[in-house]
């Protein structure tokens, strides 16, 4: 049984750095902790990083990282992947290092080609995150649309131990990296929702107070940033939400409010009808471009550490 501590960062691939660079900070509420040579890595909590984005020709999903509940745990990772017949690497320390990481493995996820990390610890920083225009709690999940359904659910179940919390029928699964509670950090939706094309569909941060969603009602729109979704209420997860797009047409989400599970003897999931309301409690309606950008960038077998 692999345990996880919680999702540790999303990495994404963004066209204009500086561009995002400055929605990401000024509109979303993340800090800036440190900007390189082509790469700007974001926090919301103590961690140096929970959201990091790299310039790119293509805007997309990067990769999508785990941190463990403790060292044994990697090992323990690496071979329960072995024994499934996956390849899996390691970031030599160097590297690890020059991304403020301790020890990191990254595997691709066999069904659409994403880069999967899981790492023991990130550096932390000094100063804790001061919020500013959004006092954000934690990035929450990532939802991404996936080729086979059906495979890929199987996969996360069997062999990275996600537990489903709740599904809507065909459509999504929402699954929690066992024993972390939140309801999901992970949405494996279904590709036919974006047109059969595999790829990101949104990457959420979960706000503190209801304010973060009423301020950012007004906020959003009167800096021309497009709303895709909402405000609304979650069934699956009871959250209250509000989907917005950043520069590149990636859907980002905010959500107040998630249900939590207990370790031992959890609620069973349930599957919701595949109908609008299962969707949102209050009847809005999503727009055509919500969670349509951000391809699937793929990871050079070279550049994810040296296979195990
Ligand atoms: C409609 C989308 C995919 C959705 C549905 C439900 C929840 C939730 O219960 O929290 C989400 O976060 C979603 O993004
Ligand atoms: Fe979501």
């Amino acid at each position: 049984m692999i345990r996880y501590k919680k999702l540790g960062y999303v990495a994404l691939g963004v066209t204009d750095l500086e561009r995002s660079i400055t929605y990401y900070r000024d509109l979303v509420g993340l800090q800036l902790n440190l900007q390189e040579e082509g790469v700007a890595y974001f926090s919301c909590s103590d961690d140096h990083h929970n959201l990091v984005l790299y310039q790119n020709d293509v805007a997309g999903l990067k990769r999508i990282a785990w941190e463990m509940e403790s060292d044994a745990e990697l090992d323990n990772a690496v071979d329960t992947f072995k024994k499934h017949g996956l390849d899996v690497y390691e970031l030599p320390t160097e590297e690890s290092k020059g991304i403020f990481q301790g020890r990191t493995l990254r595997f691709i996820e066999p069904n659409d080609g994403i880069c999967f990390e899981l790492y023991n610890q990130q550096y932390k920083r000094a100063t804790s995150y001061q919020p500013t225009v959004s006092k954000i709690a934690r990035l929450g999940h990532v939802v991404v649309s996936f080729s086979d359904w059906d495979a890929s659910i199987k996969f996360f179940r069997e062999v990275m131990n996600f537990d489903t919390s709740d599904s809507i029928d065909g459509f999504i699964n929402f699954m929690r990296c066992f024993p972390n509670p939140y309801h999901h950090t992970l949405g494996v939706s279904n590709a036919k929702l974006r047109g059969d094309r595999p790829g990101l569909h949104h990457v959420n941060f979960m706000v503190t107070d209801m304010d973060d969603i009423g301020r950012a009602l007004n906020r959003m729109p009167e800096n021309n940033i497009p709303i895709v979704f909402g405000p609304g209420r979650h069934p699956p997860s009871g959250s209250i939400f509000y989907y917005f797009l950043d520069p590149d047409g990636m859907t980002v989400e905010y959500s107040f409010g998630m249900e939590e599970f207990p370790e031992e003897n959890p609620r069973k999931p349930r599957s919701l009808e595949p109908r609008p309301d299962s969707g949102d409690y209050w009847g809005s309606v999503p727009k055509e471009d919500w969670a349509q950008g951000g391809d699937i960038l793929p990871a050079k077998p070279q550049l994810i550490g040296q296979l195990l």
